[in-house]
């Protein structure tokens, strides 16, 4: 199967990450940059899509501005990203352009990706693009995103955009073979995963923390990419960006690294918009009747079943909903505030005229616009 995967994939997302395209945090790494660049021209040639995820501006930046180590205040890092962007954006021109190939630059943040306006267009931009045979090199927007509208790493935009442009494929290329069994810089004896299901709870086990010192997710933020890749149906490849000519030797039919099948059921498109593009204000507990009617039923939820609020949220938000062991089981969007939901939980639904004075909607969540996670 997974010899198959990008030999069939007709729009790929490849995405590099900062331990591959700087030198050790210091500048960009402009000879692999230019290798990346002539495997990517080789995959157009062969009639595919590609759609490029690069980091590596705050690297850029911290070499420009001739600073000794990553600072570790927000708005110097962002500074960093101002100045070190005009640099990446610079480099992949000039190495797309030795191929007559046309690069654009794509800067996004949570928050565009949130307001499904913004979402829609974004999305009509990057497949225009494409259709130009232009090769969008998207970053998140360091400059403006503070945190809470952050994406942080790199392999969750990735996955976002995979969502975002229905890609068949998500590539993400590191400094590691792909993902092995535990961190292979603490653990001698990990072994490489050659195949398995995205989304498996097991292989989320193996995938360490944090990243290394110069990269931000580490593999945990891979393994969740893989699982949000799969809810448009896009199986994801994760490979050492230093094995020769990766790309071509996987869309050859060569396996490399490891292969995260899609295995689940692909949501509608407003549901993965629901599932991952949102930004979640608080949460509710549900009771075990609760739970069941959402998962085995595909029901709405109710007041009735919710025991406990957490955080504070507008109507109309989206919130998570949560098990008693506070595990994530499902998110929606909302019918009512937090401050009203805490007065009508464990309440009967024709109780909540009397006790509100008003009625918006039955449910708490509606089934459309709710998804199990
Ligand atoms: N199970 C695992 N398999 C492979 N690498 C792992 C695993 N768990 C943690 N890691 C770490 O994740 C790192 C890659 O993530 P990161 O540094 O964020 O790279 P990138 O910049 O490419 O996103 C590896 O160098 C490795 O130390
Ligand atoms: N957006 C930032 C990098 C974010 C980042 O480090 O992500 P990752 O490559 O996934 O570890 C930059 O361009 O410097």
């Amino acid at each position: 199967m997974s010899q198959s995967i990008l030999k069939q994939a007709r729009r790929i997302v490849v995405k590099v990450g900062s331990s591959l395209v700087t030198n050790q945090g210091q500048g960009l790494d402009h000879e692999a940059l230019a290798c990346w660049a002539a495997q990517i021209s080789q995959l157009k040639a062969m009639g595919k899509e590609i759609i490029l995820v690069s980091s590596g501006a705050i690297a850029e930046g911290i070499q420009r501005l001739g600073w000794k180590k990553r600072p570790t205040a927000l708005h110097e890092l962002q500074a960093a990203a101002a100045v070190g962007q005009m640099g990446l954006a610079h480099a992949y021109a000039v190495c797309f352009g030795r191929y007559e190939l046309l690069t654009a630059q794509v800067l996004l943040t949570h928050d565009d990706l949130s307001n499904r306006k913004r979402y829609l267009n974004a999305r009509s931009t990057l497949t225009t693009l494409l259709k130009l045979s232009i090769i969008p090199i998207i970053n998140e927007n360091d400059t403006v995103a503070i945190d809470e509208i952050r994406f942080g790493d790199n392999d969750t935009l990735a996955a976002l955009v995979t969502n975002l442009t229905e890609a068949d494929a998500l590539v993400i290329l590191t400094d590691q073979a792909g993902l092995f069994t535990s961190d292979p810089r603490k653990n001698s004896d990990a072994k490489l995963i050659q195949e398995a299901v995205a989304g498996d709870p097991e292989i989320t086990a193996m995938a360490g923390g944090a990243g290394s010192e110069i990269g931000r997710g580490g593999m945990q933020s891979k393994v969740v990419a893989a699982k949000r890749a799969a809810r448009s149906g896009a199986h994801t490849l994760i490979a050492s960006g230093r094995e020769t000519d990766v790309l071509i030797r996987l869309a050859q039919g060569e396996s490399i690294g490891t292969c995260l099948l899609a295995t689940m059921p692909v949501l509608i498109a407003r549901k993965q918009w629901l599932a991952d593009h949102l930004q979640i204000h608080g949460s509710v507990v549900l009771d075990s009747g609760a739970i069941k009617a959402l998962v085995a039923e595909g029901k709405s939820l109710l007041p009735i079943g919710v025991v406990d609020v957490k955080g504070d949220f507008e109507r109309g938000e989206a919130v998570a909903c949560l098990d008693m062991e506070g595990r994530e089981i499902a998110r929606g969007l909302i019918n009512y505030s937090a401050r009203e939901t805490r007065k009508i939980l464990r309440r009967p639904s024709h109780e909540i005229q009397a006790i509100l004075g008003y009625v918006d909607e039955s449910e708490l969540i509606h089934r459309n616009n709710l998804v199990l996670i």
